[in-house]
């Protein structure tokens, strides 16, 4: 049977479908709309080289990869409500309701002018880079109102797809556009707020953060391929409580305050800058939600094919180095083989030095080099390479309260998704995961006082300008929990002396139950 090949750029990736001679123009719409990641209420366009649009039809001719065609898809109507055609369409809309009303009522209603002032400000949003707030360090309250004009209620309907080519779509719009010197500063702190992102803006930061640490220039990375791989990493995250696309934005932009903060652009080469940058990104890349311990005790796909050694380390890592095989999104195609072994290798070591099984020996290596550390001992760079990555991996409380608080709400939902699927399988339950022995205060003044001190202590000591940015946030935070689970210990004794006795919890354990 004869079939002909078609290729095709779409969402900038290059990509060829074959059909048979038999088959209808259901068929190959199908085909294309899949490839799109395209839904029903989306239309398919595509363009020849020379830009004439085409019919999406079997009757289509073959080409080659280096004739192919360009497939572009239109969201429709009210679909994306933040694309400036469809203001446009809303604020006519709005005009013709307005002089309608004003016909039979004399007045413009309240309502419709709450509605045109909203247009009217996202308007302004999209069309001038001074308003673009939400590129600026705070959200205006106008946002707030904005809620139910913005694309967000109606993305909820979209399938994950959909909303996943939603955010490429705003991402490669956004990218060409400015993005104030303010928060590229702010970006460089560790009192940035993740919260007050967006998908599509974390992407553009992250491009930004590629671009300052002038990665682009030295290693030859087109912004296309940049864009790529950075949309592939994103779309790479679960949707899950914790290890999650923000997580990995979080981790990236610690690791890149460090970098500002600690100077270390004169300290050690571009290069393993770009490793850990890229490390941080990759580090937990298709994170299941359950951790290793889980997969080795479930026995699941990840624990056999790594042998239980480090499971999901291994898995992030090789779903990294998967995207990067694509040459579309390949950051390092523009390297030299020794270079592209070096990066390689240094991106194996450190995301596999996130596995926490390993910390203890991880620290203890930084412990025993750091009075004699030598920034020109590549022994003792890679060590500090893995301990900076690790360190932006859990530094959730480093930062400002208001940030870190809610992170822990992830973590322990998280844990607890974990613990409930082990009772259920009879599997072992870790108590620090387990929603009836835990509470927020003793999770966090265990892991601050046993973790996190001790590792931000010693990094502190090679960089004594991390005091009072990683390490004084990190003793607050210790003071705040360790006074919430003593009030909490107080009220729960002074519950069962009134109460005579109390009902016999856990163990006698007396702490806040979360
Ligand atoms: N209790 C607690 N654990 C944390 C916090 N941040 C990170 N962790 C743990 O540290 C681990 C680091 O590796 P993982 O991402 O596998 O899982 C993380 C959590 O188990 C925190 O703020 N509190
Ligand atoms: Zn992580």
């Amino acid at each position: 049977m004869t079939t002909k090949i078609i290729h095709f750029m779409v969402n900038g990736m290059l990509e060829q479908a074959e059909f048979g001679a038999d088959c209808s123009a259901a068929d190959v719409k199908d085909v294309f709309r899949a490839a799109a990641e395209a839904g029903p209420h989306h239309i398919l366009k595509m363009y020849s080289m020379n830009g004439s649009v085409m019919n999406i039809s079997p009757r289509l001719e073959a080409n080659s990869r280096d004739s192919y065609y360009r497939l572009e898809v239109v969201a429709s109507d009210l679909k994306s409500v933040g694309m400036p055609n469809e203001l446009d369409t809303m604020e006519h809309r709005l005009n013709h309701l307005e002089s309608k009303v004003m016909e039979d009522v004399g007045k413009t209603p309240d309502v419709v002018c709450e509605l045109k002032s909203q247009v009217e400000s996202f308007k302004r949003k999209l069309e001038s880079v001074k308003h673009l707030s939400w590129m600026g360090l705070f959200k205006e309250d106008s946002d707030h109102q904005l809620s139910n004009l913005s694309p967000k209620p109606k993305s909820s309907r979209l399938s994950a797809q959909e909303q996943r080519q939603q955010v490429r779509r705003k991402f490669l719009n956004m990218s060409s556009l400015h993005v104030t010197e303010e928060v590229r500063e702010h970006l460089k702190t560790p009192i940035f707020d993740n919260w007050q992102w967006e998908e599509a803006e974390m992407l553009v930061l992250l491009q930004v953060m590629f671009i300052d640490l002038d990665f682009l220039m030295a290693f030859h990375i087109q912004l296309d391929v940049l864009q790529n791989f950075l949309f592939e990493v994103y779309r790479h995250y679960n949707n899950i409580p914790f290890h999650n696309f923000r997580h990995c934005f979080c981790v990236t932009q610690m690791l890149y305050g460090l970098i500002w903060l600690t100077d270390l652009r004169s300290k050690i080469s571009r290069i393993d800058l770009l490793i850990m940058l890229t490390s941080a990104l990759c580090h937990d890349l298709d994170h299941p939600g359950y951790n290793n311990v889980y997969q080795i005790n479930a026995q699941t796909d990840l624990a056999l094919r790594y042998n239980d050694i480090s499971p999901l380390e291994n898995h992030h890592c090789a779903v990294a180095f998967g995207i990067m095989s694509k040459p579309e999104c390949n950051i390092l195609k523009n390297l030299s083989s020794d270079q592209y072994k070096h990066i390689r290798g240094g991106m194996i070591r450190c995301i596999l030095a996130t596995d926490m099984a390993r910390h203890n020996d991880i620290l203890n290596k930084f412990r025993s080099i750091q009075p004699v550390f030598n920034f020109t001992n590549n022994e003792h760079k890679e060590v500090l390479m893995n301990i900076m990555v690790k360190v932006s991996d859990i530094s959730n409380e480093a930062r400002p309260m208001a940030v870190a608080e809610p992170w822990l709400d992830c973590l322990l939902q998280e844990f607890f998704n974990q613990s409930d699927t082990e009772k259920l399988k009879g599997l072992p339950v870790a108590p620090f995961m387990d929603r009836d022995k835990v509470s927020r205060p003793s999770s966090q003044t265990s892991f601050i006082r046993f973790v996190l001190l001790p590792l931000f202590t010693e990094l502190t000591k090679l960089f004594p300008c991390l005091e009072k940015h990683i390490l004084e946030p990190v003793r607050r935070a210790l003071e705040y929990y360790s006074d919430l689970e003593r009030a909490s210990k107080q009220e729960q004794e002074g519950r069962s002396t009134a109460g005579g006795g109390g009902e016999g919890g856990i163990g006698g354990a007396q702490e806040e139950i979360v």
